[in-house]
């Protein structure tokens, strides 16, 4: 059992670590929002929700869309068909570094976690144009959210889509490649509107259930296999904080994949989907008072999978 108001206490005891970060500010969409905004969200094996703080605000995904469109990615083509194109190891690097691409001899992005690899998944998505790719991504996290009315934000696709140009290099050398086959720009325009998909603490505490409870619904419906949620668990922990992973494996110990928008999705497999927002960043890109949250909570309710 969960005590609610575990919650509501560390959102009071870390609030204050949120005024140290930095709001990502590459684009308006992204300045503009509050870096005192707070929220944490823990759903449990019983589906019994436990909030505070701001756990419904919206914000956008970004790279949490990542480990998702993932799964949609290997449902369309298949582990070994993904894994030819993209590798399994964590960089080391920032999510955005280009630097490997073209000095490791693998010749791929080194995981689906970073913003290379991410891209190559996105160009691996079924339709006939963007739009139709982009829609299947969206109903797909509509379903294991379990949140039919999840949107994307506009604004923020259209300044993801202006300012992409690391992004977009990126993707024309992976072309150059072969790692990517079909049209680069529609593989981009895929990327930068699932960026852009709103979500809340709630929702993200929603897929974390999905993917500690393997793959299944709270409805009971079976979306991706066991064995793939297994693949898209352990790529969070090697790769799914940037490269504050190895760190956050030690002090927090349970999946987990940030987005520069402020959340991380995180879970305990078996147990619970945890979800928390807070837009200030610390300077590898995760949300400062997010990482705190889960640091307490994971030693308040012993999470560590190790
Ligand atoms: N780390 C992130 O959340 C990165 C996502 C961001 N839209 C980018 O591509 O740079």
């Amino acid at each position: 059992m969960i005590d609610s108001d575990i919650l509501c206490d560390l959102i009071l005891a870390n609030k204050h670590k949120c005024k140290g970060g930095e709001v990502a500010d590459y684009i308006p969409g992204l300045k503009n929002a509050n870096r005192e905004s707070f929220g944490v969200c823990l759903i449990d094996s019983n589906r019994e929700v436990h909030c505070a703080g701001d756990y419904e605000e919206k914000f956008t995904i970004q790279s949490i869309s990542k480990p998702l469109v993932l799964m949609l990615a290997i449902l369309d083509n298949g582990e070994d068909f993904v894994f030819s194109k993209i590798g399994m190891e964590p960089t080391g690097d920032a999510f955005n570094s280009i630097q490997k691409l073209e000095t490791s001899n693998l010749r791929k992005p080194f995981n689906p976690m970073i913003n290379a690899g991410a891209i190559a998944v996105s160009s691996m998505i079924s339709g006939a144009s963007a739009e139709e790719k982009f829609n299947r991504v969206l109903d797909f996290i509509r379903k294991i959210s379990e949140n039919p009315t999840l949107d994307y934000d506009e604004e923020i696709y259209l300044g993801e889509k202006e300012t992409g140009n690391r992004n977009r290099s990126m993707a024309y050398f992976m072309k150059n490649d072969g790692v990517i086959e079909g049209d680069v720009e529609e593989a981009l325009d895929v990327y930068f509107r699932q960026c852009s998909i709103r979500v809340s603490a709630q929702d993200l505490a929603r897929i974390g259930l999905f993917l500690a409870n393997n793959g299944v619904t709270s409805s009971g419906e079976r979306v991706v296999s066991e064995h793939t949620t297994r693949i898209v668990k352990s790529l969070m922990v090697t790769c799914g904080m940037y490269d504050g992973s190895g760190e956050f494996a030690v002090r927090v110990g349970i999946p987990a994949k940030s987005g520069v928008g402020g959340g991380i999705l995180s879970l305990v497999p078996g147990r619970m989907g945890i979800g928390v927002y807070g837009p200030a960043l610390d300077p590898k890109g995760n949300s400062i008072g997010g990482y705190a949250i889960l640091e307490d909570l994971s030693k308040i309710l012993s999470l560590s999978i190790f």
